[in-house]
Parts: C-alpha cells; structure tokens; sequence
C-alpha cells in the first residue's frame, strides 16, 4: 500500500524498509487479536485467548498467543535482519535527555503550564502538578495524538474522523443509526462498499434483514431523518457541525474544513480510498481496511501511525536543512518524524502481552521467551514485529470515549415541562419522539468509542488512591482526554489516575494491575495489603 504511494519519488534504502515492513503488515494474513479498550484506561496488553480450563504448558500458550503459528515453517524475514540496527533504535527507549525536551516542548506548545513531565527511577515516566489545583480543576485537555472510532461504532455515531465531535444532526444521527440496524448486521456493513446511507430508499428494502425494533419505521421515514427533510421537535437546541466530506472518498466526514484539511495533510492523504488515489492503491487499501474490520481494527489506527511518521517525514524533508541525501541523514530525519510515537514506548510486545490465565506465574518467564522465539523466527511474527513499532505507542493507548447528543436530546424531551408557552407541549413531544427511542433500543445513547493514543494522559501512573480521573464534562464534545482533579494537588504532587476499578479488594486490584505489569505499591496498597 504505502510503497505504491510513493514509488514514483526516489526512496532511500532505510525509509523503503520503514515502508516495506508496512507492506508486509498490511498483506500479509494477521492473527486475530483481540481487542478490548476500556473507557478511560489505558487497555491492557493482549493476551492469548483460547480456553481456560487447564494451565498450559508455556509453549502451549505461547504458540496460541501468537495465533496458533507455532508448527509453521515459514521463513524469517530478510528485512529485519538488513535493518536489524536501525529497527533497534527505531524501537530503542529515547534516552532521557531528548525525552525531557520532548515533553517539556509539547507542554509549553500546547499552553498546559499546569502540568510538567517528569522522570523516576521507580515508575518511569509521570506527571507532575507545576502549580496547586483545587477538587474539580480541570488540570489537561490532551490532545489526540494518533487515533481511531471503532469500526461498528461507526454505524452508531457519526463523527468527524479528525476530532471525534458529533456531525450532523440529531435527526442525522438518529436516521443513519436506524437505517444502519435495518440494513443488517454491524459487520456487514462496515465492509460495505457500495452501500451507504446516502443511498437509503434504494437498498434498505432490498436487504431483507430487518431489526425487530426499527422494523416499525417505514424507510422512507428514515431517508427524511437523513437528508434533513423531517424535522424531531426541539432538536435546534442540539445543532451539531455540518458534515463535510472527504476531498477524496465517502468514508471520512468531518466538523469542518480545517479538520478535514488536518486529517488529509497528517494521516489521511496516505489512507484515502477515493478518486484522487490511483486504482491498484485504491483498491490494496480497501483490501486492507476490510481486512482491519474483520479482524482487528487496531490495525487502522496503526496505519494512522504510519502515514503519521511518513507524513512528517516527507515534510520534514522539504526543510532546507535536511535537504542531505545521505542514509545517515534520512534516517536521523525518520527518527524525528517518528519521535512523537517513539515517546510512548514501553515494552516489546513479548513483553507486554498479558500473562494467559492459564499460565503459571511461576513459568512467566518461560512463556515470554518462547514468545519472543516465536517472533523472531516465524514470519507472521515477523509481521508482527513490524508492527511493534506502532504497538508501542497502541500499548499506551486509551479509549477514546465521546458521549452522544442523542442521549442528552432525550433527556431533554423527557424533562420538558409541560408549559403552555410552548409551541408543542412535553406529552406530544413524547409521542412525536417515542417511537425513534423504542427503536433505537436500550443503547439509544451508544457513545463514539475508539483507540487513540494520548501523549500526556499516557504518561499519568496509576494509584488505587488517585488524586485525579479521566472525565468528560458537559462542554467536552471531541475526543481529547480530559484530566480533572479528584481533590486538592498541591503544586509538585504527582498526579495519578485508576487504571482499574478501584472499588474492590486489594486482591482483586492486584490481579486486574498483573495484567498491566506491574504490582501496585501505592499508599492504599501497602495499607490493605494482607502480611
Ligand atoms: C500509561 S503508562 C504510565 C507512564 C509510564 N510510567 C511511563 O514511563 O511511560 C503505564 C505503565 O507505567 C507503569 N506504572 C504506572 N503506574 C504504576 C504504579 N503505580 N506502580 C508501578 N508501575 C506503574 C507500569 O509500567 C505501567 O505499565
């Protein structure tokens, strides 16, 4: 994919690897990962998944984790051993000092001088309070760095691809989500190529799997939801952007124009499947994307992070400065472009994958080596592998969560007041509106749901006493991670966030933390931890 889109540019040598590592990843079958994000968490690494009723022998779960591989007799990857070298500083933890100005560089850039990044021997990376906050002080809004909606909650919500604010209209919305459940199943229809909710009136009658709960709706109903012909009361209180449309394909929408042009210039232009791509780029893409919404959709927010790099890259290029050729140079230039995502580096991926229940802690060690010999031996890990280096920055990802106006229109009908000086009273709003929400069913208020990779937030430790949370307030409508203190911080106290529930007992805590890597000491841990 990424290698046709720049083959009519000379390439050196190192960035064609970059480039041909993302090749591989994207024809080559995957592994069937599993993909669970929490809302506000960073996700836990995957683990292997398979049964769980006997503790397996390492090897065993080993070659299950890595989908099953373990008897293939595939060749190792001649790239990995041309570019060993290189790979190991593209995956190599950026050195302290670099680091520092990194993140000193992004907090002064994006104005939250609240808030400094600092470095422990103990934890690593955290993040520090610059000044005091009191309870409920909003202490970061973090921007999203790389990030993706999940593929089926596309058929739920309507959002712009770049900053994840609802488009449209409730109408819009509402219609599209109805359409989407009478056309038929969710995966169906995020593969669909030819059906789209512009064409409702023309296919819709002709699928024939129609939902119990919108089969009560006639089609045309909902085409006037959709093309804004009909109109639900009250819905001019919670008028959302207009759509625009991509440049180049139907897939992408967006809030605005400086979003859609953001999205083309950082990720898009590399990934979009319209007219202004050429036929056979077109068409892998679209073998890749539909691949992705079969197996795992991190994969989309992978090549997010790719055409992130390759984007900068190319742009860094055009700077007087780096207008040297040598492969030298080139790289240097790659690993700067790659910087922002080098940053969320934590672990290999045979490091980070979650212990199998069925492991042994005992034979841990065991387990992750046979892991790691997988991966350096068989070439789906070889894919694998070439995929560590956007894992690095999906393991720190979190899930990115953007409540629903349809919700909040909802609870407006419900709560009107049923006054004369309205136009239309509360009891016919209810009527007028009632059989949309029996329609849309109990998950009427589905949020946009994704992954995406938050640069600061990810730098927050956990504590099962935090002083701070991830919470969207009212006004928070994209799909930045909002960081809002639990309590008083004091200025130079470390602000840290739940990974977990923290409601349970210390045991259930620790078990959930294993998953993450690490076992918690923090003040509440040590209190209730049993001797
Ligand atoms: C989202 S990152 C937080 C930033 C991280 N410290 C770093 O250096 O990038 C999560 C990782 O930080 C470490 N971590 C976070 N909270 C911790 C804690 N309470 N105790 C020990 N390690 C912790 C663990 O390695 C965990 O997998």
């Amino acid at each position: 994919m990424a290698v046709s889109v720049f083959n009519t540019r000379r390439r050196t040598s190192l960035v064609s690897a970059f480039i041909a590592r993302t090749r591989m990843f994207i024809s080559t079958p995957l592994p069937q990962v599993r993909d669970k994000v929490s809302r506000t968490k960073p996700p836990k690494p995957h683990g292997g998944g398979g049964e769980r009723r006997r503790k397996k022998q390492p090897q065993e779960a080993a070659a299950r984790a890595g989908g099953g591989m373990g008897g293939s007799s595939a060749s190792p990857c001649d790239l990995d051993r041309e570019f060993a070298p290189q790979i190991a500083q593209l995956l190599a933890t950026p050195p302290l000092q670099p680091a520092q100005e990194y993140y000193n560089g992004l907090i002064q850039s994006r104005k939250h001088d609240g808030i400094r990044v600092n470095f422990s021997s103990k934890h690593g990376k955290g993040v520090c309070a610059n000044k005091e906050f009191a309870e409920g002080d909003l202490i970061l809004k973090d921007q999203i760095l790389v990030g993706a909606q999940h593929s089926l909650n596309k058929i739920d919500c309507a959002v712009c691809s770049y900053c994840f604010r609802f488009i449209g209209s409730i109408e819009f919305q509402i219609g599209r989500r109805l359409y989407w459940q009478s056309v038929g199943s969710s995966s169906d229809c995020t593969n669909r190529r030819h059906c789209h909710e512009s064409d409702v009136g023309s296919s819709a009658s002709s699928s024939g799997a129609t939902k119990e709960n919108s089969s009560t709706l006639p089609e045309e109903v909902l085409g006037s939801l959709i093309t804004g012909d009909m109109s639900l009361p009250f819905t001019d209180h919670f008028s959302l952007p207009q759509v625009v449309p991509c440049r180049g394909c139907e897939e992408e929408r967006y809030c605005s124009q400086s979003c859609a042009d953001s999205d083309w210039e950082t990720y898009h232009s590399l990934l979009c499947t319209g007219s202004k791509t050429e036929p056979s780029q077109r068409s892998a893409l679209q073998k890749f994307i539909e691949h992705a919404n079969g197996s795992n959709d991190i994969f989309l927010v992978a090549a997010k992070a790719i055409t992130f790099t390759l984007l900068r890259y190319k742009k860094l290029k055009t700077q007087p400065e780096f207008q040297n050729n040598t492969d030298e140079s080139n790289f240097s230039l790659l690993m700067e472009a790659w910087k922002p995502l080098s940053m969320g580096y934590k672990k290999r991926w045979w490091d980070s994958v979650a212990l199998p229940e069925d492991v042994d802690s005992c034979d841990e060690d065991t387990f992750r080596q046979q892991i790691r010999d997988l991966a350096l031996t068989i070439i789906i890990f070889c894919v694998s592998q070439s995929l560590q280096l956007l894992k690095d920055a999906i393991f720190d990802s979190d899930g990115l969560v953007v409540a629903s106006p349809v919700e909040d229109y909802f609870i407006h009908i419900d709560d009107l007041p049923d006054d004369e000086k309205c136009n239309i009273s509360q009891e016919e709003a209810e009527k007028v509106t009632r059989p949309f929400l029996d329609a849309l069913g109990e998950d009427y208020a589905a949020p946009c749901e994704g992954t995406a990779f938050f640069p600061l937030q990810s730098c927050m430790n956990h504590s099962c006493c935090p002083n701070a949370k991830a919470y969207k307030r009212d006004e928070d409508t994209d799909g930045n991670a909002v960081i809002i203190a639990l309590e008083p911080i004091k200025k130079d106290d470390e602000i840290t966030i739940s990974y977990i529930d923290e409601d349970v007992s210390y045991e259930e805590r620790q078990a959930e933390l294993a998953d993450y890597g690490f076992i918690c000491t923090c003040p509440r841990c040590q209190e209730e931890k049993p001797n």
